[in-house]
């Protein structure tokens, strides 16, 4: 155990958090660039370096092949319009690195399993639905264990931040960590940062292993603690040097992936043999590229249980109105899952579709029309949705983050709602208002975001004792994959409106869309397809595809 700046402590200060949080209760899809291998091939075998043929390995935004030192994306060319957005390596900027073979070769669980080692050349598509002559586009490097490591095990000092909001999963992700780093590579030596980025230099660290975390992941919240605010990049870095510490697991949002990029390039200008692996988690799924971040299903199952007692409430009464509200500052892909799955939905309204309240084809008509209809309704909305007709009294406040604080939506929808009916139809109506937001982000995460944990886990585990540095591990087209850090971060993932899942939902529903004609086009101009389980045309991005085209002559 040791203190901030690693200097000793006291067990009752070190034990006391954590105590207390304690005590509550084969390869399809995957594109190789081995396909390449009739033209010639050669790689250096410290790095990560390419050079194969008419491929070419260049740092997007320059014109020199191979400058590995550069802090530029590092993208490789191939034929047929292929586009590989590698993720850095240790041995781009220190020189003459050691490599050793994967302790896991000599592990009976993992030896016998054919190719069990992933091919270094292996990237998996982001665009899978690709026309016959449209070019190939962007891949990622596919993660899983390589042949060779760039630690050895006793070298290795990991440790473990969660920094955000509260999501299900964030106990798994812990616990898989700590169990990924001592049964697969025999690492003895993990940290866990208490209390989120602050924690580097503020607080306490907390020892793991795998008795301490044994079954953490059947509690909800993180048993590191967290917080919002408080990145301060010098004195985190300062930490992790004087700690020793060699490999950091970065656990969160679009937030705690913009502070992870940083503490990367820090790490880099100082030269540190550290890598820097992010986990993405928002309950929000508010992260680009990646299918979905762990604890969305969970929020996604735990929002039926909501939506279902609005829904009883509604039917046994007469003109009976369930409003329910979800988590969704930007993004209302909880809501829109939410309605999907549940069926009782009557209409869903999130901060990327506007609606209005007064008028033909407004929200008062349509809910009178189904109350005529059907006699109750139910009514979910993303906490983000509808801020600007708010806008009378625009909340300026931000979080210690710097994310804008929200009005209460439902509290103010489902009083618009009490008094249209009330003064002005005369149609009576009976409202019942559930906000079950923290209690949705509180729970332990589902069987499905279980195993999904373990992979995203296993996979930052592997690239890490790689040597891969600067990336955030996610899963793309149902693939395990290291992303560099500049994608994760350049934009939110929303909704579109204008994709077939927001139709999907529009005709399940049956509710009115609030758009004309001219809105629907100006969207389609506006915005790049839904990244969570829409087979539409992804067209969003790219920096890459940008600058590569720039670089073209
Ligand atoms: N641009 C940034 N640079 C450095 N650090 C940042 C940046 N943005 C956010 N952070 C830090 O990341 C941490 C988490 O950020 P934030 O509170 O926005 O949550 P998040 O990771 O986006 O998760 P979620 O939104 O799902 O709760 C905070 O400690 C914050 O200071
Ligand atoms: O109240 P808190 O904990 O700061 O966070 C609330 C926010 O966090 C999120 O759950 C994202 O993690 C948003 O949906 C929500 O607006
Ligand atoms: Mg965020």
């Amino acid at each position: 155990m040791d203190s901030a700046y690693g200097g000793p402590s006291t067990a009752s200060a070190i034990a006391s958090p954590l105590k207390s949080r304690f005590s509550k209760p084969s390869n399809s899809g995957i594109f190789s660039l081995r396909k390449f291998s009739a033209v010639s091939f050669s790689r250096r075998s410290s790095g990560s370096d390419f050079k194969f043929g008419s491929t070419k390995a260049i740092m997007a935004g320059t014109s020199t092949p191979n400058n590995t030192k550069s802090n530029k994306p590092k993208v490789v060319t191939g034929p047929g319009g292929y586009i590989l957005e590698d993720v850095p390596h240790l041995a781009d900027y220190i020189d003459d690195l050691p490599n050793y073979p994967n302790p896991l070769q000599n592990n009976p669980a993992y030896s016998v399993v054919k190719q069990y080692f992933v091919h270094q050349d292996d990237t998996v598509p982001q665009k899978i639905v690709v026309h016959k002559d449209g070019p190939r586009g962007i891949h990622f490097r596919r993660a899983g264990p390589r042949q060779k490591v760039y630690f050895e095990s006793d070298e290795v000092h990991a440790c473990i931040v969660t920094c955000g909001g509260l999501c299900p999963g964030l106990n798994t992700m812990i616990r898989e960590l700590v169990c990924g780093l001592y049964h697969m590579y025999g690492v003895k030596k993990v940290l866990g940062i208490d209390g989120g980025y602050r924690g580097f230099y503020a607080k306490n660290t907390i020892p793991l292993n795998p008795k301490v975390v044994n079954d953490i992941h059947k509690r909800g919240g993180t048993i590191l603690g967290t917080s919002r605010g408080g990145h301060d990049t010098k004195k985190i870095v300062d930490s992790i040097q004087d700690r020793g510490i060699n490999q950091v697991y970065i656990i969160g949002g679009d937030g705690t992936q913009r502070g992870a990029s940083v503490i990367f390039e820090e790490i880099r200008r100082r030269g540190l043999k550290v890598a820097v692996a992010g986990i993405p988690k928002t309950i929000d799924n508010d992260i680009p590229v990646i299918d979905k971040s762990f604890g969305f299903d969970t929020a996604v199952e735990e929002a039926q249980r909501a939506i279902n007692a609005a829904h009883v409430e509604a039917e046994s009464i007469e003109n009976g109105i369930g409003v329910v509200k979800l988590m969704g500052r930007y993004s209302g892909f909880i809501a829109m899952y939410a309605t999907l799955a549940s069926r009782d939905v009557d209409c869903c309204l999130i901060p990327e579709s506007p609606f209005y309240l007064e008028g033909p084809g407004g929200l008062f008509e349509f809910i009178e029309k189904r109350l005529k209809e059907h006699g109750h309704m139910v009514i979910v909305l993303a906490e983000g949705a509808g801020q600007e007709l708010l806008s009378e009294s625009v909340n300026s406040m931000t979080d210690a983050s710097g994310n804008k604080l929200l009005h209460d939506v439902g509290l103010w929808m489902s009083q618009r709602i009490k008094d249209h009916f009330a003064k002005e139809t005369k149609f009576p109506i009976n409202l019942k208002y559930i906000d079950p937001t923290y209690m949705i982000r509180a729970v332990p995460s589902n069987a499905s975001d279980n195993v999904y944990c373990t992979l995203l886990a296993q996979s930052a585990v592997h690239g890490a004792m790689a040597g891969y540095t600067g990336f955030t591990s996610g899963l793309v087209n149902g693939r395990q994959t290291y992303i560099p850090f500049y994608r994760i971060i350049e934009k939110q993932n929303k909704v579109v409106i204008t994709d077939r899942m927001w139709a999907r939902l529009l005709s399940s529903t049956n509710q009115p869309s609030f758009l004309s004609a001219k809105d629907v086009e100006e969207k389609k101009e506006d915005e790049p397809s839904t990244m969570l389980l829409d087979d539409g045309p992804r067209t969003d991005d790219s920096l890459a595809e940008k600058e590569m085209s720039q670089l073209k002559p």
